[in-house]
């Protein structure tokens, strides 16, 4: 156990290191400044420093497909590196967030073109994503539409918003996360339910069961994803980060190594200058000034 601790003390501090040598000006993408084709970018706050990035293949309700899944990957790698950038949106439109893998583009997908060729393995950006995304649904949340949104790390839900896993009803199963990520939220039993069933949840039901964290007026939600990008952005970048990789670790580790893990990127913080200065701001009663340092 002494040497988990000491693994875990390595890799805070390495992540310290990496994130510190992050480049403070980095390529910024707007929704005009890009030529995508399947996502709208804006970069938007007070401060600037909320991305959002909206699915736009309507007229599919964002089914996604190859060309999707690399645009949203593009994006959100450069986010990723934008030290001005605190927390990304992912949206989609109304009536869906997105309705799953593009079934037309994967149908003559062969088994050993899926083996050789590690087919969704590409697709995973989201989970990779250092920075917090808040999934922001409005609509279908089907499929990989269901799992992308649960790669996020907040889940604000729209209240017509409705979120299945239906691949068994194209006698398939999910492939990103349904079977697992679900079950690991909702428990075993409601995730069995919807993925052995196919049937949808509603907003609120998904509310209930740990999916979302909150249901908002469908025409209010992605204001207040943006607020709540805004909210996290006013801590240090840094320091949101290294917390986010503490969560996380929650889901992929006994309780033990877990408490370990949090226990020594604790103390790594106190290296920080932001750390310093979060605590000398509240004896001297004044905001904090972050320099993700
Ligand atoms: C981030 C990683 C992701 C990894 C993915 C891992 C593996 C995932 C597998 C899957 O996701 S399988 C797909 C699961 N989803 C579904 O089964 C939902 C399919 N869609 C529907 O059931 C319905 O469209 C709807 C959502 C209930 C809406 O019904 P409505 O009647 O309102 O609209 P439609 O006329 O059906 O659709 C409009 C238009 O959109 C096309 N479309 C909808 N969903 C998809 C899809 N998943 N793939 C491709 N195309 C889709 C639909 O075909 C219509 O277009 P046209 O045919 O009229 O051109």
């Amino acid at each position: 156990m002494a040497n988990i601790a000491k693994l875990f003390t390595v890799r805070a501090n390495t992540l310290l290191q990496a994130a510190a040598r992050q480049p403070q000006v980095a390529t910024r993408f707007s929704s005009t400044a890009n030529n995508w084709e399947f996502i709208k970018t804006e970069v938007t706050g007070e401060k600037n420093n909320v991305a959002v990035i909206t699915l736009n293949r309507p007229k599919a309700l964002n089914a996604l497909c190859n060309g999707l899944m690399k645009e949203l990957s593009t994006a959100l790698k450069a986010y990723g590196k934008d030290a001005n950038i605190s927390a990304i949106v992912l949206t989609g439109s109304e009536k869906a967030f997105a309705a799953g893998a593009d079934i037309k583009e994967m149908a003559p997908n062969t088994y050993s073109q899926c083996i050789q060729g590690n087919f969704l393995n590409d697709w995973t950006e989201v989970a990779r994503t250092q920075k917090p995304i808040i999934a922001a649904v409005n609509g279908y949340a089907l499929g990989g539409g269901c799992e992308l949104a649960m790669m996020c790390d907040i889940i604000y839900a729209g209240d017509k918003a409705k979120f299945g896993q239906p691949e068994i009803a194209l006698g398939t199963i999910p492939g990103a996360g349904g079977t697992q990520r679900l079950t690991r939220v909702v428990g075993k039993s409601k995730a069995m339910e919807m993925c052995l069933t196919g049937n949808m949840i509603n907003a609120q039901e998904a509310e209930k069961v740990g999916l979302v964290s909150k249901v908002i007026p469908a025409d209010q939600l992605l204001g207040e994803a943006v607020k709540l990008g805004e909210k996290i952005g006013t801590h240090s970048n840094l320091i949101v980060q290294l917390c986010k990789e503490a969560v996380n670790i929650a889901y992929e580790t006994t309780l033990e190594e877990g408490l370990k893990f949090e226990r020594r990127t604790n103390h790594a913080t106190f290296s920080t200058a932001d750390r310093k200065e979060g605590m000398q701001a509240f004896v001297e009663k004044r905001p904090a000034k972050f320099t993700s340092e």
